[in-house]
């Protein structure tokens, strides 16, 4: 690999795996950094891409670069998620098997756009007609419509992601993209009634109410100002110069028209949007008896749901009742959103698809309804981020330490749990 390196290629190292002082945390460090420092942000271990986000535009995503890695052995030239989209791709069709990436870090790190960038390679690298034509552009076009209404401003990231996702994308035996498949999980449905200082609510509300045109406002009863709805103000950020609502809410309608939502799907859509943030304008005040009642709530005539409260409510209770229909509404529109999407991509249902949605769901049954709580969210989260973590760790680390056993390597044992284990065992023995 380092021969093939022009001089300026050869920042600091560009496998880990070549670091001399390889168990050295600060030594890692420094080569990240060195090589950062140089616009390099990107570095193997092994067959591990390690990626740094630049927060800027760095010239390595153009076409020439594509066809640069295409077809191309991994380690020949510099590292780069091309290299690693292209691997994965080559192997699936000469191993005639099922391959997955899987792109962890925290949030900000750059996931989402290291997955559209993959997604950007295959539309460029895969073997085309119309037919496959049409669903790589759907697969691309998903994006901009998920990222809408499952994407939010957070103090760490202008565009995070607030749900899970797992995406399939189905070649047929020559690696043209014949279908796709998407799964979202555990939305963060809390942020829909709820955001913190300097966050936002879900991208979709503020696109709706900023780029809408005048006559879809009047019919859906809204107003051009985020500052009139209470769901989209509490953050005390509606209007964010990173992020440009107007425009975006272009890009979305295109995209909904060509991934297959007909006018009427669009205008329930929409419909529900607002009801939601008519549903978060609605005002309770406490009768003579202390319970819940409505008065000249304007908001009710434009919600498309009319309910009747059968038993007395507290405020409280009232206001806790309203945000949990609004978080309910949004979470059902949202996997509607995806099934539809998920349609025009005529896919077929996996097994692990049905066991996903099977342990979602019961997370749903028994999260949202019983706990009600953020922090149940959170530790929702914590469980998928164990169990990646757990799977990294069987597919990087075990598979090195077989090859310690294979070659006759003692290993340290240094971790307190690994000392017990060994404790106990030299104890049974005696
Ligand atoms: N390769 C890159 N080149 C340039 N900018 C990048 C790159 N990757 C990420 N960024 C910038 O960083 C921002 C955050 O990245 P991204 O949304 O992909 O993070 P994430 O890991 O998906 O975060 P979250 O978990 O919050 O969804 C992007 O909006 C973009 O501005």
């Amino acid at each position: 690999m380092e021969a093939s390196l022009t001089a300026r290629d050869r920042v600091g190292i560009q496998d880990f795996v070549l670091l001399d002082a390889y168990t050295s945390e600060s030594a890692f460090l420094d080569n990240l950094r060195k090589r950062f420092h140089e616009n390099f942000i990107y570095t193997y271990i092994g067959t591990l891409l390690v990626s740094v986000n630049p927060y800027k535009d760095l010239d390595i995503y153009s076409k020439k670069q594509m066809d640069t890695y295409m077809g191309v052995n991994f380690f020949e030239l510099p590292p780069h998620i091309y290299a690693l989209a292209d691997n994965v791709f080559r192997t699936m069709l000469s191993e005639f098997n099922n391959h997955f990436i899987l792109i962890s870090g925290e949030s900000g790190a750059g996931k989402t756009e290291a997955s559209k960038k993959i997604l950007q390679f295959y539309a460029v690298s895969c073997p085309s007609t119309t037919l496959l034509n049409n669903v790589r552009d759907r697969l691309l076009l998903s994006n901009p419509v998920l990222e809408a209404f499952g994407n939010a401003k957070t103090l760490k990231n202008d565009n995070s992601s607030r749900f899970g996702k797992y995406m399939d994308i189905q070649f047929d035996h020559q690696g043209g993209a014949v279908g796709g498949h998407i799964i979202n999980y555990l939305l963060e449905k809390s942020r829909v009634v709820h955001q913190n200082h300097g966050e936002r609510n879900f991208h979709i509300f503020y696109q709706l109410v900023e780029g809408g045109d005048e006559e879809l406002l009047r019919w859906l009863g809204l107003e051009r100002n985020c500052q009139h709805y209470r769901y989209l103000v509490q953050g005390d950020c509606a209007k964010v110069s990173s992020i440009n609502d107007k425009s975006d809410w272009k890009t979305v309608r295109k995209a909904l028209s060509v991934t297959e939502f007909s006018e009427s799907d669009m205008e329930h859509l929409f419909g529900i949007i607002a009801s939601v943030l008519h549903l978060g304008n609605i005002k309770f005040e406490a009768d003579a008896r202390g319970y819940a009642a409505l008065n000249n709530n304007q908001e009710i005539i434009f919600l498309i749901l009319s309910f009747k409260v059968l038993s007395p409510f507290s405020v409280d209770h009232a206001v806790y009742a309203r945000d949990a229909l609004a978080k309910a509404i949004y979470g059902r529109t949202f996997n509607w959103l995806v099934n539809k999407i998920n349609e025009s991509l005529a896919n077929k249902v996996s097994k692990t698809e049905i066991f996903l949605k099977m342990v979602i769901g019961l997370l749903d049954i028994y999260g949202f309804e019983v706990f009600n709580v953020n922090s149940f969210e959170q530790f929702c989260i914590n469980y998928c981020n164990e169990k990646l973590q757990q799977l990294f760790i069987e597919l990087t680390l075990k598979s090195e330490q077989e090859e310690y056993e294979m070659e006759g390597i003692e290993e340290k044992h240094r971790g307190i749990i690994s000392l017990l284990v060994k404790m106990l065992q030299t104890q049974k023995d005696e």
